[in-house]
């Protein structure tokens, strides 16, 4: 299972990768993060989180690309969400530019990359964790900046 792990990870970008999250192998794990649209516009904040925030965190990035979706593909992702009253604005939101998608591995992966974002509310996370991303870079409950996905699976891109 690591050594197709490792193969689709190392596929081109430019490639549809598919690879299967949270696959423990001495407590090695991968997870897909999100660098969402209003983060995507401020270049000095993604410099940060990249070279700063995600290496000083012990997790390596093995796949790095920018993505745009459509509604249609925002709507699939977050598909969980349908009928919310925040859905509409939530697929609106990431389909309105282009974002990046990353592949984080390293130990415990999923539940450090979402500890590191931080709960969902910025101003709820600024308040109880000043430390994580999205009270540093979060902007409202919509454009919150990041996704850590929060469970094992395939994802797909
Ligand atoms: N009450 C809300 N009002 C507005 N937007 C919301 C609300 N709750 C969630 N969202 C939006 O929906 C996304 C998915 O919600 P979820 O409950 O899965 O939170 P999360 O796991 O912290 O976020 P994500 O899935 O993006 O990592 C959130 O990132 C946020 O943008």
């Amino acid at each position: 299972m690591r050594s197709m792990l490792l193969k689709s990870c190392q596929r081109k970008l430019t490639q549809k990768v598919s690879i299967r999250s949270g696959d423990a192998f001495n407590n090695l794990q991968y997870t897909l993060a999100l660098l969402k649209p209003d983060l995507f516009t401020q270049p000095h904040c993604v410099k940060a989180v990249l070279n700063e925030f995600i290496p000083m965190n012990g997790l390596k990035i093995v796949i790095q690309k920018t993505v745009s979706w459509s509604v249609k593909d925002a709507q699939y992702f977050y598909a969980e969400h349908r009928g919310k009253y925040f859905f509409q604005r939530l697929t609106d939101y990431l389909s309105s530019g282009p974002f990046f998608a990353l592949v984080l591995q390293g130990p415990d992966a999923i539940s450090k990359w979402r500890k590191l974002i931080g709960p969902t509310r910025p101003d709820k996370a600024r308040i109880h964790h000043p430390e994580t991303l999205r009270a540093h870079f979060g902007l409202t409950d919509t454009r919150n900046s990041f996704h850590g996905s929060g469970k094992r699976g395939f994802f797909v891109y």
